[in-house]
């Protein structure tokens, strides 16, 4: 559970600067200052007992590339494991995983510590998968030279969800994307540049309108933008009135 307690992520990678640069700037290094995330990296090869420190071997059964092998990740989830006595899921990063959305997010974002474990090369010799790993995320249907990116985007993305990371509490509930929508345009000073002007509503300051134009907007461009996302999220009688005003309004 994290009870405002922030959260921790071990992460096992060869490269481990890589990723202490998801958590070196903005609101992510501020929540670091404030111990609101930590971060902590295992590096494989400083697990890898042979004179060559090596983590990958040829793959059983020929083919490309090199396979990461068992022991030097296992050590090192193990050495993670170990630092903080409570049970801490273990994500792999990889292709193969269950393809990560905002719902996702916000259940990682409940763990008070979670594992992250970024393969290499061609990939990460099975047993290891099977012994170690609780679950494989995939950021989406493409391959990566390494689980790295991957695991800076769920470390971003989860982080801001984590009470008081994010300056404006609301921000991140407001989201539309937590409510399964695109979201609203924004707009900031000055109120006319370039011949466009903002829309008069936001200028109204009258809250209840702006919320209206907000959610109806968030609900229009999901309809022309990603129609498939409207389907997943329940639509209540009003989101639907307010959907059709924005349709009869877009065909005019
Ligand atoms: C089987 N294989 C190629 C492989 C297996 C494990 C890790 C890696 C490292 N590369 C990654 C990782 C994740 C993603 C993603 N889409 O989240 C894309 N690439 C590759």
């Amino acid at each position: 559970m994290n009870a405002g307690g922030g959260i921790r992520f071990d992460v096992v990678t060869l490269f481990p600067d890589f990723v202490r640069a998801a958590v070196s700037y903005g609101v992510a290094a501020r929540a670091c200052a404030r111990g609101l995330l930590q971060l902590v990296a295992w590096n494989p090869r400083d697990y890898a007992r042979d004179r060559h420190r090596s983590v990958d071997d040829r793959p059983y059964g020929g083919g490309p590339g090199m396979v990461m092998k068992v022991e030097p990740l296992r050590d090192a989830i193990q050495a993670a494991r170990t630092a903080v006595a409570d049970r801490a899921s273990v994500i792999c990063l990889s292709p193969q995983g269950r393809l990560l959305d905002q719902v996702r997010v916000q259940e990682l974002s409940q763990h008070s510590r979670l594992i992250l474990l970024c393969g290499r090369y061609e990939g990460i010799d099975e047993r290891l998968i099977e012994a170690e790993v609780d679950e494989e995320c995939s950021i989406g249907d493409y391959v990566l030279s390494g689980g790295e990116l991957p695991a800076m985007i769920v470390i971003d993305a989860v982080a801001r969800l984590v009470p008081g990371v994010l300056g404006h509490p609301g921000s991140a509930g407001q989201d539309s994307f937590g409510a399964g929508l695109l979201d609203c345009p924004h707009y900031t000073r000055p109120v006319e540049i370039g011949g466009r002007r903002t829309p008069e509503v936001l200028l109204s300051g009258d809250h209840q309108a702006v919320a209206r134009w907000r959610h109806k907007q968030a609900l229009g461009r999901t309809w022309l933008r990603r129609p498939e996302l409207l389907e997943r999220c329940m639509l209540d009688a009003q989101a639907r009135s307010l959907l059709q005003e924005f349709i009869d309004e877009y065909q005019g």
